[in-house]
C-alpha cells in the first residue's frame, strides 16, 4: 500500500497545532500556545503569516522531520464563502479570500495560505478540510429579525463534524441519523445542532451570536452595542476587538486562559468565578435553546474543546442540561486527525477534490 505523509496545520485563535501522519497513522504532533502579549504586536491576523509559518517549520526541522518526502500538506480553512462541507484544494480564488478575510478575520484563514506555501515550494498539492464557514443551516435559522443582517454559520466545523461522528458511533448509531447537540469550546465557542448529518442551526462563534467564550463577547445588548458604536468613543477597529479579541475572559479578567482563571478561582478570587459560572451558564442557555430547534429528540450532547479539560467548569454545565439528554465529554478536538483523513482520502482517490469556486467569474 502506497505511504502517504501528510502535514496538517491548525491554527486557532490562541494556538497554532500541527501534526505530522503516515496515512492514519500521526508520526508527530505539536501543539504552540500563543500567549495574548505574543500576538499583541500583529496589528491584523494576515500578519501572524510569517510568525506562525517559521514556528512551524523550525519546529519540524528541529525534530528532524524532512518535509521534502511529504505527499500533501493540508490546513484548517478559513472565513470563505459559505460552502458544503468535504476536501477542497487550495486554488487561486480560495487564497485570495483567506487574505482578504472575505467573511472577517479570524487565525483560521492562515490554515490555507501557509498550507499553499509549504506545498508550493515542494510542487505538492494543498487542502483545506470543512472550513469554518460550512452552511447547512435550515432556512429558519438564518433569519435575525433584521432582514439586511441574516445570521450566519461561522463555527468549529471541522472539529464538530469529527466529534459528532464519534459520538454517534459510541451510541451505535450513523452520524447521518442521528440527533446531537454539539458544543465546541475553545478560544471561541460554538453550540451545533446536528440532524441527520447537517448541522441545521448554530451560533455565529466568531463576530455573531451565544455564549461568551475566552476571548469573544457573543451575543450582546444591540441596541446598547449600537449606542457604544455611536458614542465617538471607539473606531470601528476598537469595537471589533471588543468582540472578537478582547471580549469574554478576557474582557472581564484580562486573560483568555481558562487554566489560569482556574488558578484565580482557587486563590479566591469571588470575580473570577463569577464570570467563570456565567460562561458555563451562558454555555448551557444556548444548549437549551439547541434542544428546542431539535424538538426535544435529542440523542446526546456532546461537549469538547480546550474547555472541556475542566472538570468543574463541565460539571456547572451539566447541572443545568443534563436533564435533557445524556452528556458526552471529548476533551480538546480531532482536527489534526479530521484534516488528515480529508486529505487521505482525495489521496487514496476515493474522493474527488472539491474546487472552491472562483465567484467574480
Ligand atoms: N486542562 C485544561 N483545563 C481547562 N481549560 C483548558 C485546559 N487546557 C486548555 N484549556 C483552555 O482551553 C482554551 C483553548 O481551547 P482550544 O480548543 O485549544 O482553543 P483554540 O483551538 O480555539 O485556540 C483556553 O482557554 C485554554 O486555557
Ligand atoms: C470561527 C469559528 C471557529 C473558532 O472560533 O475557532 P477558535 O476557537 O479556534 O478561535
Amino acid at each position: 500500500m502506497k505511504i502517504h505523509r501528510i502535514l496538517v496545520i491548525n491554527p486557532g485563535s490562541t494556538s497554532t497545532k500541527i501534526g505530522v501522519f503516515e496515512n492514519d497513522r500521526v508520526v508527530f504532533e505539536k501543539t504552540f500556545r500563543h500567549s495574548v502579549e505574543e500576538l499583541s504586536e500583529f496589528h491584523q491576523i494576515i500578519d501572524q503569516y510569517d510568525f506562525r509559518k517559521n514556528v512551524i517549520l523550525e519546529e519540524l526541522d528541529r525534530e528532524g522531520i524532512n518535509i521534502s518526502k511529504l505527499s500533501a500538506v493540508c490546513g484548517r480553512g478559513g472565513l470563505l464563502r459559505p460552502i458544503e462541507g468535504g476536501t477542497y484544494e487550495v486554488n487561486g480564488a480560495m487564497l485570495e479570500d483567506l487574505r482578504n478575510g472575505y467573511n472577517g478575520e479570524h487565525a483560521s484563514n492562515l490554515g490555507g495560505i501557509i498550507a499553499n506555501e509549504i506545498a508550493k515550494g515542494l510542487n505538492i498539492s494543498a487542502y483545506i478540510v470543512d472550513p469554518v464557514v460550512v452552511d447547512e443551516l435550515q432556512d429558519l435559522a438564518r433569519m435575525s429579525g433584521v432582514p439586511e443582517i441574516p445570521r450566519k454559520s461561522i463555527f468549529h466545523a471541522l472539529n464538530q463534524k469529527a466529534v459528532a461522528r464519534r459520538a454517534a458511533y459510541d451510541l451505535g448509531q450513523r452520524y447521518n441519523e442521528s440527533r446531537l447537540i454539539v458544543t465546541h469550546m475553545g478560544g471561541g465557542i460554538t453550540v451545533g445542532a446536528h440532524a441527520g448529518g447537517s448541522v441545521i442551526d448554530v451560533n455565529n462563534g466568531l463576530h455573531g451570536d451565544g455564549p461568551f467564550s475566552p476571548e469573544r463577547a457573543g451575543t450582546v445588548p444591540a441596541g446598547d452595542l449600537v449606542s457604544l458604536c455611536f458614542s465617538g468613543q471607539y473606531y470601528r477597529a476598537e469595537m471589533m476587538k471588543k468582540l472578537v479579541g478582547q471580549g469574554g475572559l478576557m474582557a472581564y479578567l484580562d486573560t483568555n486562559d481558562a487554566l489560569e482563571v482556574e488558578r484565580m478561582i482557587e486563590h479566591g478570587d469571588k470575580k473570577a468565578k463569577l464570570i467563570y459560572e456565567a460562561m458555563a451558564y451562558q454555555i448551557a442557555k444556548e444548549i437549551g435553546s439547541m434542544s428546542a430547534v431539535l424538538e426535544g429528540k435529542v440523542n446526546a450532547i456532546v461537549l469538547t474543546g480546550g474547555l472541556a479539560y475542566g472538570k468543574n467548569f463541565i460539571a456547572e454545565i451539566s447541572k443545568r442540561i443534563s436533564w435533557i439528554a445524556d452528556v458526552l465529554v471529548y476533551p480538546g478536538e480531532n482536527e489534526l486527525e479530521a484534516l488528515n483523513e480529508g486529505t487521505l482520502r482525495v489521496l487514496n482517490k476515493e474522493e474527488l477534490p472539491k474546487h472552491y469556486p472562483n465567484f467574480a467569474e
